[in-house]
């Protein structure tokens, strides 16, 4: 499909880098172990290994269903797919975007809306954790409504090619490290309380990790970069978006995200109220208040879907981080991202 593309040149960003940590056109005939055993490693912090892989570090146990995702998955053109880091509003862009995308079938205001029975992780898969599934299985995609609507936490740069090469959109939302990483904190121990005290010390563990650019599908300032500078070479395809920003005008961001997606809100959607409807189905109060979001489990890491809603402000980290933890963060953020042009409201 990529080379009968009209547009086969791949533009900038997506053409092949080469290092050690790109396996080879040829790697389907390599053990998954022996292709494992070759790739740099690093101790994680709730992972117990990170892998080098496609210039990104790989939790160990997401590796087969990202290997499998890169080396197989052929995008379409009309697929779109929502891209983040780990706690940055992925679960909250999940629902916005599902549910602009299909409100033809399913109206916000019904009360069997999808929303209310599942969490948005189950209607918009990841697919590193489900689509490809944990050992790595490729899965039949024809059943998928098109648009095809996915999610990845996967860098852009690292994205399979045919997603750079096809006419396919993503949409990325990030948030402020300092947040993300005191989110991140809260979410570790549901995952593996065995690994984690809690605590401010492991959080101060934590932030060192992600200073030195280990933490799981980072260094977090190059999956930043990557999306930003895809959105400004090609806005048409790859939206940027901040979890502040959302925050701030939730309704604003969702006429640009349902625009983006080729979906956009009638005059008289916009008179009946559909776009406030969404707003007030997705929002973090909503959510959290429905039973399937209370007890449910949706098989990532597997985990309570409790756990994807906690309090989702702006500026939770001055409760948490010390200031010298919170400086060495800043100095990061201004060194790496605002050259860039990237910087984040942060109260
Ligand atoms: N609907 C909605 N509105 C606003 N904020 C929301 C919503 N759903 C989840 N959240 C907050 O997002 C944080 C979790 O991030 P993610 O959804 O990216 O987590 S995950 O990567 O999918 O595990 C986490 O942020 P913190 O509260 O700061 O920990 C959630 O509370």
């Amino acid at each position: 499909m990529a080379n009968n593309h009209p547009n086969s040149l791949p533009p900038p960003s997506f053409r092949r880098i080469r290092s050690q940590t790109w396996p080879q056109e040829n790697d389907d005939d390599i053990d998954l172990e022996e292709l494992i055993a070759s790739l740099p490693k690093e101790k994680g912090f709730i992972s117990p290994i990170q892998i080098l892989y496609r210039n990104f570090w790989c939790p160990s146990e997401v590796f087969p269903g990202v290997h499998s995702f890169c080396r197989h998955f052929t995008a379409h053109d009309s697929d779109i797919i929502l891209a983040c880091k780990p706690k940055s509003g992925t679960t909250w862009l999940k629902a916005l975007a599902f549910s602009a995308l299909r409100r033809d079938v399913f109206p916000p205001s019904a009360n069997n809306h999808p929303l209310m029975s599942s969490n948005p992780h189950e209607l918009v898969p990841f697919f590193e954790f489900t689509i490809y599934g944990q050992a790595g299985e490729l899965i039949d995609l024809a059943s998928f409504s098109v648009p095809r609507l996915f999610a990845t936490h996967i860098p852009h740069d690292s994205l399979p090619e045919s997603v750079g090469q096809s006419g396919c959109r993503v949409i990325y939302i990030c948030r402020n490290p300092l947040d993300t990483i005191v989110s991140f904190c809260h979410f570790a121990p549901q995952v593996k309380p065995e690994l984690w005290s809690g605590g401010r010390s492991s959080m101060e563990e934590y932030l060192d990790y992600c200073c030195r650019g280990i933490d799981g599908f980072g260094p977090f300032w190059d999956h930043m970069l990557g999306y930003w500078k895809a959105s400004l070479e090609r806005p048409d395809k790859v939206l940027f978006l901040k979890y502040e920003d959302l925050r701030e005008d939730t309704a604003g961001n969702l006429k640009r995200i349902a625009e983006f997606m080729g979906v956009p809100f009638s005059e008289e959607e916009e008179r009946d109220g559909v776009i406030e409807e969404i707003v007030k189905l997705c929002s973090l109060s909503s959510l959290k208040e429905l039973e399937v979001n209370k007890t449910g489990k949706p098989g990532v890491w597997s985990t309570e879907n409790k756990t994807y809603f906690r309090k989702g402000e702006v500026g939770d980290w001055v409760n948490h981080m010390t200031p010298s933890m919170a400086e060495k963060l800043e100095r990061i953020m201004e060194e790496k991202l605002s050259p860039f042009g990237l910087k984040f409201r942060v109260k």
